[in-house]
């Protein structure tokens, strides 16, 4: 009552006088109670004050879950045999029906999305509750006043029926606002709820080492996962609630008004209608759950290829592929057009037969309901009423009830028949929804059941050792972490290296060998084979350098240009932040220390050609192959690893500029790890590892023993080369000696 007293206060007085005059009526006060708590919620709690919304603007930001956090979700998220990795095609395949399995996966969907009960998003679920609540009862109260301004007319009751319109309007604003509201609040609730989920799978999806998820995950389409079936799956549980618990409230509520009318005849009925209704449309209602998971696949193929061909556009520019491209597209744009086709001759029958039940069998049992009472008593108000010793005024009376009571039940009927067709609609919403969430169920609990790779032993720190190491092609298991090398293919076998830091490995071999995929057991993306172990170098200052250093860097075949500023393509993968961080002598000094190192990448010119440390492009596009080469061997120099491991990274780099750029690294004390097929390479390598390549898995190491090395190996396979170059030299000046001694023979 305190909010009351407020409200009779000052000012708003007068207003408060009136709506406690209003509130003293039994008729008016439930519904007014609903609206104004609504309100009160919406004000406080759902709603920010303008102060407020300034400040949530300014600070808008999407923290990533703590690994602890995510763990806390693991366990509602247990493999299903339909999502486990064993089925590549998966996502479309488990059967989304109302089942428990189903009930199962929403509701760990909705643990992500309303985290807690004090959370905003329960918050504004209860508002919205609130709003349905109150729409319903407003509805009733509609429903009511039309009867009575009809009955008023009849009557001729010209200050009832002035009343009456008094009400309507005053009835209006409620009406009208709370259906804004429920808008706006179910709107809100779906964006709500995008951006939990879209937090909680960014956050698992691209966690750190050692899972490695978005490496490993072994969906296909997966940003289909997480941009359209994310934004999908909010906006469709976000409405099926107001669409479920709307029409089954007004359900419950107009047949309790009703009933009080209708008596016990006109109930049951009522409630064979529902019984024949759910009975016909559950048996036409199609598979909608399967149809729009198999959809959301479809469009997931062909939203990919539209990406290859953006991402790859110069290559197939190049190729002039662009044809054979469109095939392709319009081939997987077909299949998905295709589907949506069937379903939509599927909804055919289903909407018929949903029409024909909701606006005719309703209506005609909403008849049937109204006149059961009158017709079955047979009391006609004619000329036997008077007979019977009625009288004018009573008939009009009598009559202008019955039109009352008409009109109401009327009106009540046909917002049944409207709940009962929301209701049908919302029982198909819920197949569809059913079919989005398993499919995020599937994309979750894959991510959270990737199991994690073995952890490489960490060592003295400044060892990188192989331990009798298979390094086979990943099947999908192997990909998930085990380490049982049977049954995989095996290209290296049985490997072991030890490399200390101020050593230098080359790893050479023919196309296909292996040399790249023993950069990945070495890194850590694959698992070592063969019940091997990898001792791995972790951060650290290395020998008393001062700065912290990376333990091992990796510099991939295909250079990676990262979306950002020409300053964040050097110091990638740090953040701005930590770059500024890490800035102990101000900003011009780092910015200093990053144009020497873009200088000893050749790539001084950079900063100012292009306009800035901060100049934004598309760097995959503006910077020729060799430049993004250097760029990538800056960004070594810039982290300066213990261990750095260069996969043909300089392939498109001249000889004399390579051979420069080794020779710094080496000077910053990075020990190098070099994929090559370049001969030219080994003289800047200790060690030499040769990839056979005969189908055995076999290898051989040549490493610096008693002061020897890879020189020596440089310059013996040199020795050999001049040699054999001789030996074919001299083969030719023998068959000249032979022909002089012939020449000779013939003239002696
Ligand atoms: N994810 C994978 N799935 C299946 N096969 C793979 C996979 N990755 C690599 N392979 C196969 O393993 C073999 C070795 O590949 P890798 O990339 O290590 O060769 P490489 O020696 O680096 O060759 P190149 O000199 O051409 O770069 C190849 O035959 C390749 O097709």
């Amino acid at each position: 009552m305190a909010v009351f007293s407020k409200l009779t206060s000052g000012r708003g007085s007068l207003a408060g006088e009136r709506l406690l005059r209003l509130l003293k009526d039994p008729a008016n006060r439930q519904p007014l109670l609903i609206f104004i708590a609504a309100v009160l919620i919406i004000r406080s709690s759902v709603i920010p004050s303008s102060k407020k919304r300034k400040a949530k603007e300014s600070g808008i930001a999407l923290p990533v879950l703590s690994e602890e956090e995510l763990a806390g979700h693991a366990r509602h998220f247990p493999l299903l045999p339909e999502s486990a990795p064993a089925e590549p095609s998966a996502p479309g395949s488990p059967k989304p029906t109302l089942s428990l399995s189903f009930i199962h996966q929403l509701k760990s969907l909705l643990r992500i999305v309303i985290p807690s009960l004090t959370s905003r998003e329960a918050l504004i679920l209860l508002a919205h509750s609130a709003f349905l609540v109150s729409r319903t009862v407003l509805s009733v109260a509609v429903a009511r006043l039309d009867g009575r301004i009809v009955r008023d007319l009849v009557s001729a009751d010209k200050w009832g029926f002035l009343k009456g319109l008094g009400w309507w309007f005053l009835l209006a604003v409620p009406s009208i606002y709370t259906n804004s509201m429920i808008r706006h609040l179910q709107s809100t609730l779906a964006l709500r709820f995008r951006t939990r989920l879209t937090r909680y799978i960014h956050s698992l999806y691209l966690s750190s080492a050692p899972h490695l998820r978005y490496y490993r995950v072994p969906l296909q389409g997966v940003d289909q996962y997480l941009t359209a079936d994310v934004e999908a799956w909010s906006e469709s549980v976000a409405g099926i609630y107001g669409n479920l618990l709307k029409p089954s409230l007004d359900l419950l509520l107009f047949t309790s008004q009703l009933a009080r009318s209708l008596g016990f005849k006109g109930t049951v009925l009522l409630f064979v209608n529902y019984y024949v209704t759910v009975k016909i449309l559950r048996a036409v209602t199609p598979a909608f759950g399967r149809l729009a998971s198999v959809e959301a696949r479809l469009e997931g193929e062909y939203r990919a290829g539209v990406n290859r061909v953006g991402r790859e556009s110069e290559e197939v520019a190049f190729y002039d592929g662009g044809p054979l491209e469109r095939t392709i597209l319009l081939r997987a744009y077909t299949r998905l057009i295709r589907h949506v086709n069937n379903i939509y001759k599927i909804r055919i029958a289903y909407e018929w037969t949903e029409d024909f039940v909701v606006k005719y069998l309703w209506s005609a049992a909403g008849y049937g309901v109204v006149g059961v009472g009158l017709l079955a008593r047979g009391d006609k108000v004619g000329g036997d009423f008077f007979a019977k010793g009625g009288k004018e005024g009573e008939k009009n009376r009598v009559v202008a009830d019955r039109t009352e009571t008409y009109i109401s039940n009327r009106r009540l009927l046909l917002s049944l028949a409207d709940a009962g067709g929301r209701l049908m609609y919302a029982y198909k919403d819920l197949v569809e929804v059913a079919g989005l969430t398993g499919r995020l169920y599937t994309l979750l609990s894959t991510l959270h059941n990737l199991p994690s790779l073995p952890t490489p032993l960490p060592g003295d720190g400044n060892t990188f050792e192989l331990r009798d190491v298979d390094v086979c092609i990943p099947t999908r298991t192997l990909l998930l972490g085990s380490a049982e090398s049977k049954g995989h293919t095996t290209l290296v076998r049985a490997l072991s290296l030890s490399l200390h830091r101020g050593t230098h490995l080359m790893i050479t071999g023919s196309n296909g060998v292996g040399k790249t995929a023993v950069a990945r057991v070495l890194a850590g993306l694959w698992a070592a084979g063969g019940g091997g172990a990898v001792v791995k170098p972790g951060a650290g200052d290395g020998e008393g350098e001062g700065r912290e250093r990376m333990g091992v860097f990796v510099v991939p075949q295909r250079a990676y240009m990262v979306s950002g500023s020409v300053l964040e393509q050097v110091i990638y993968p740090l953040t701005l932040g930590e770059f500024y961080a890490r800035a102990e002598g101000g900003l011009d000094e780092a910015l200093g220390e990053l144009q020497g190192i873009l200088e000893a990448a050749h790539l001084g010119y950079l900063v100012e050609r292009e306009g800035g440390w901060g100049t934004v492009k598309e760097w995959r596009d503006v910077l020729s192959g060799g430049e993004k080469q250097r760029m990538a061997l800056a960004r070594v120099f810039y982290h300066r690893p213990k261990f750095a491991i260069l996969d043909e990274c300089t392939s498109a780099v001249s000889s004399d500029v390579e051979g420069q750029m080794y020779e710094h690294a080496k000077s910053l004390g990075i020990s190098l790890i070099t994929i090559s097929l370049r001969p030219s390479l080994t003289k800047y390598h200790t060690h030499l590892l040769t990839l056979t390549g005969d189908g055995t898995g076999s290898w051989t190491e040549t490493g610096e023993q008693g002061g020897s090395g890879a020189h020596d190996l440089t310059r013996v396979l040199e020795e050999i080369r001049v040699l054999e170059m001789r030996l074919e030299e001299s083969k030719k000046w023998e068959g000249r000696v032979r022909e002089l001694e012939g020449a000779l023979s013939v003239r002696s």
